[in-house]
């Protein structure tokens, strides 16, 4: 057998030739499947001053195909079982998925050692850097913070109920929201995502997230809905919100969290102490504390009682439609340690969830995760 299709079988190339004609008879054919040289010759071999930034799975370049389109190459790390699975993971999702919102593969290559993806470049970097690297380039208004909030609620609710199977995207944080030459607000990262069998309202899974991003609900009962991607969309919004990080061991203990401190400081009507001056200097103060509201209920402990992202999508859009009345001005602890305080600043009562879908006790399921820790 070539070298080419032993790392193409290796790298799960039947694997997902076969899963992709199980969801869609068309998936595939969006998909282009590279040559190993194209991609060497785009991204100058794999030069360092090519890379874009390095994730869980792997290193992101930078390239340009002969045609000169610019793409994102996103190149595993040394392969695993695991990471093979969420490689083809990500390639059958993002196959199923068109929005506007959601950053769009272009293809793959599987005849190399570690499999790579191929993915529209999208310019501006991620939310993350905008919010907490202030000092690179100015924040940017409250305007834009609002229509990348909508945008990307409105991926979300399309990945929840538009698209052909719903998919939970299961890792949603700033750091997973990318901005293009417009600052429109992409999703990306869907290494965890889980499609969600039409019959089926709840799966039980093995809880992945990111600290500080992660629903408690869903990391107390391993039980997976799209109710989980809204609690982490409601860190993002309080995230930018305040442009605090969600979790930062620099602050005080009852500040750690910066879900748990911000409810704690809506019930003490002390938010405008937390929320980032510039907005309210901007001037609809109004305008923030239905926003503030709003996150309050996405990050509601019971994921029954929050929104679906659809009614979240629905309302910020209202929101930005209103006519504004102003003008828009030209370290790392032990695992163990964060998850035991994780416990204590989610004081959910076990007994309310005792049993997970396979008759397990919750608890047992909830004790193999993979949990990373935000950047
Ligand atoms: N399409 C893209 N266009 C431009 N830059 C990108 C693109 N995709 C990823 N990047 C950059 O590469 C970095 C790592 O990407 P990504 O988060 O997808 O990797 P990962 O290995 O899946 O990480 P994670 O640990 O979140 O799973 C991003 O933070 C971003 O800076």
């Amino acid at each position: 057998m070539k070298l080419r299709e032993k790392f193409f079988e290796q790298n799960g190339g039947l694997l997902l030739q076969q899963q992709l004609s199980s969801y869609d008879e068309g998936g595939f054919e969006f998909i282009k499947i590279f040559r190993a040289e194209e991609l060497e010759l785009a991204t100058n071999n794999y030069d360092a001053d090519c890379i874009l930034g390095r994730g869980g799975q792997g290193t992101v370049y930078k390239g340009i195909l002969p045609n000169h389109r610019v793409v994102a190459i996103k190149k595993s790390r040394i392969v695993d079982e695991c990471q093979i699975e969420q490689f083809i993971n990500e390639v059958i999702i993002l196959s199923q998925i068109n929005h506007r919102n959601v950053v769009k593969l272009l293809g793959c290559c599987l005849e190399t050692e570690v499999p790579l993806l191929v993915y529209e470049y999208i310019s501006n970097g991620t939310v993350f850097d905008h919010i907490h690297k202030k000092h690179e380039a100015p924040l940017l208004s409250w305007e834009d913070w609002l229509r990348i909030a909508t945008e990307t609620a409105d991926a979300l609710a399309y990945l929840h109920s538009a698209a052909s199977i719903p998919v939970i995207h299961r890792d949603i944080k700033s750091a997973n929201i990318l901005l293009d030459d417009n600052y429109a607000a992409k999703v990306s990262d869907f290494g965890v995502s889980r499609l969600l069998p039409m019959d089926q309202t709840q799966i039980t899974t093995l809880v992945q997230g990111t600290l500080g991003y992660l629903d408690p609900e869903y990391f107390h009962t391993s039980k997976l809905t799209e109710k989980s991607d809204v609690y982490s969309f409601g860190v993002v919004l309080v995230e930018i919100l305040t442009c605090q990080k969600p979790l930062c061991f620099e602050r005080t203990e009852e500040q750690r969290n910066l879900a748990t401190y911000f409810i704690s400081s809506m019930k003490e009507n002390r938010i405008f102490e937390l929320i980032e001056n510039q907005f309210v200097n901007e001037g609809n103060t109004e305008q923030l504390l239905t926003i503030a509201e709003l996150a309050k209920r996405c990050l509601s402990v019971r994921g029954e009682e929050r929104p679906t992202m659809k009614e979240v999508s629905e309302e910020l859009e209202g929101l930005r439609r209103e006519r504004h009345p102003w003008v828009q001005p030209t370290h790392q602890e032990e695992s163990e340690h964060l998850l035991s305080n994780f416990s204590d600043l989610y004081p959910i009562s076990l007994s309310d969830y005792p049993y997970n879908a396979s008759g397990q006790h919750s608890m047992e399921s909830s004790m193999t995760m993979s949990m990373k820790f935000p950047r």
